[in-house]
């Protein structure tokens, strides 16, 4: 069979990507290189669509939650993998888990099923120079490939290994503690919040760094940290005041309430345009998760924080979309090719399977020779893509899931008990419209 898209991985996105195509009548082939002897470091079988790690899509709740809100919109545009996930569902309260083997092998079988589908076993260690293809090999991309996108997007584009630091949601801070300042107050312009600590919270929030529970990490991820991406703890093991000479020096920072400087500081740097999520600068982690929350709540100004992300340490191949790929995910320097999945920089299973659906739309829309407008950016899709190809910060993009934060805020004063149904109330009348259009 000769196709229209050639689809390289057959992940969550790829398998995804592949059956949009296919059902709006393109013939794909899917080259996906496990089942011709190679493996991931991750991965465990041939399957499609393998869960690498939890068997969890995480909330189902499209009323409160934009992970539950992404599901629904996925589910509307006739999303494979969360009907495979309806069909092989196990008991998990509000969360939408499945059984991960008779996911997968849903998966496999309605894409091997499919006549406009062809899945090759093979690993691709080039990308095509002509015809449209879709690049969905995720955050472990056998090297040889890694290697030639590495050369297609720039060098410093494809970070490996990587470390990422908490994100808070800009209403969770309490800004009558916390100030807006420039990064030891250098510059004109005030563009962080500071955290004030006394020398006894300081040496505290050390001590629980240093004795805070860590999440191991396989063999595989066993690998030299970067000076510029070290844990905050591995840091803090080095000295007492090793964070307050780096991530925490409070040097040039008059705290207004005292006219001081304070002993220490947290900094927070804005994470996206609408300014509604923020970055703990350096708090690079591999706590465990509940670890970070205790901890990072016990900081002056935080002591409410909401995470919108939490931190962690793995391998993690992405690209730098912001500024490569056009609004339909294209890369701007060779539009045959569009990646998907979490190569995108989006973080997650429901992310990449999501993003994987937009680019499969957006590939048979420009095949059909009809532009696909980008959903809007109030719904979930739209506002993961947006933030993907354009409203991240370019220099410090990072992975990220889908969360309320990179919505555009809802108009007016809201009390917050209400801003979570408005935002998915808004978001169901922008896809309808969309869907109408
Ligand atoms: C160790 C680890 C644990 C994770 N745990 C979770 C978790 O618990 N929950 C969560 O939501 N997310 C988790 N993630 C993130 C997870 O990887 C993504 O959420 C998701 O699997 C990414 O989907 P994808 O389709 O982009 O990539 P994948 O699902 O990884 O699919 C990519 C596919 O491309 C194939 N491939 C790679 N290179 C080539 C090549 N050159 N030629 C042909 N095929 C190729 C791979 O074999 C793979 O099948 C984890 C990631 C890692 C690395």
């Amino acid at each position: 069979m000769t196709h229209d898209v050639h689809i390289i991985g057959g992940g969550l996105a790829g398998s995804e990507a592949a059956w949009q195509l296919a059902e709006a009548g393109f013939k794909v082939k899917l080259s996906e290189m496990r089942g011709s002897g190679e493996m991931t470091p991750a991965h465990q079988t041939d399957g499609l669509a393998e869960l690498v790690c939890s068997n969890s899509f995480r909330s189902d709740d499209a009323t409160s939650n934009a992970v539950g809100l992404i599901h629904q919109e996925m589910r509307t545009l006739g999303s494979l993998i969360l009907r495979e996930a309806d069909v092989h569902k196990v008991p998990a309260g509000s969360a939408l888990a499945v059984d991960r083997d008779r996911f997968s092998e849903g998966v496999t079988d309605s894409l091997i099923a499919h006549p406009n589908i062809t899945v090759v076993r093979e690993r691709v260690d080039a990308l095509p120079e002509t015809g449209m293809t879709i690049v969905a090999t995720g955050p472990l991309t056998a090297p040889a490939l890694a290697e030639t996108i590495g050369t297609a997007t720039g060098k410093d584009a494809l970070a490996f290994f990587d470390a990422i630091a908490p994100i808070v949601h800009f209403d969770s801070i309490d800004m009558e503690t916390a100030w807006m300042a420039s990064r030891w107050d250098k510059g004109d312009t005030k563009d962080y919040i500071n955290c004030p600590m006394t020398k006894d919270e300081y040496l505290a929030f050390h001590t629980g760094l240093i004795d805070g529970e860590k999440t191991e990490f396989k063999e595989w991820e066993d690998v030299p940290y970067f000076e510029g991406c070290m844990p905050i703890e591995v840091a803090a093991s080095r000295g007492v005041d090793t964070l307050r000479y780096g991530p925490m020096k409070p040097v040039g920072l008059d705290d207004p309430r005292t006219g001081r400087w304070p002993y220490a500081v947290v900094q927070l740097r804005q994470d996206n345009a609408s300014a509604t999520l923020w970055n703990i600068v350096g708090f690079q982690t591999k706590l465990k998760h509940s670890e970070q929350v205790r901890l990072f709540r016990t900081i002056p100004g935080l002591q409410n924080a909401e995470f919108a992300r939490l931190g962690g340490l793995h391998r993690n191949t992405f690209i730098r979309s912001p500024e490569l790929l056009d609004p339909t995910l294209r890369l701007k320097a060779r539009p045959n090719i569009r990646f998907a999945g979490q190569i995108t920089g989006c973080e997650g299973y429901v992310e990449s399977a999501a993003i994987g659906l937009l680019a499969g739309r957006f590939a048979a829309a420009e095949l059909g020779g009809a532009a696909m407008p980008p959903p809007p950016v109030e719904t979930a899709l739209g506002a993961l893509l947006h933030h993907i190809t354009g409203a991240a910060v370019a220099e410090t993009y990072q992975p990220m899931n889908v969360n309320f934060g990179l919505f555009p805020p809802i108009a007016g004063r809201t009390k917050k008990a209400d801003r979570k149904k408005m935002y998915t109330d808004r978001a169901r009348d922008a896809l309808t419209a969309w869907m109408a259009a």
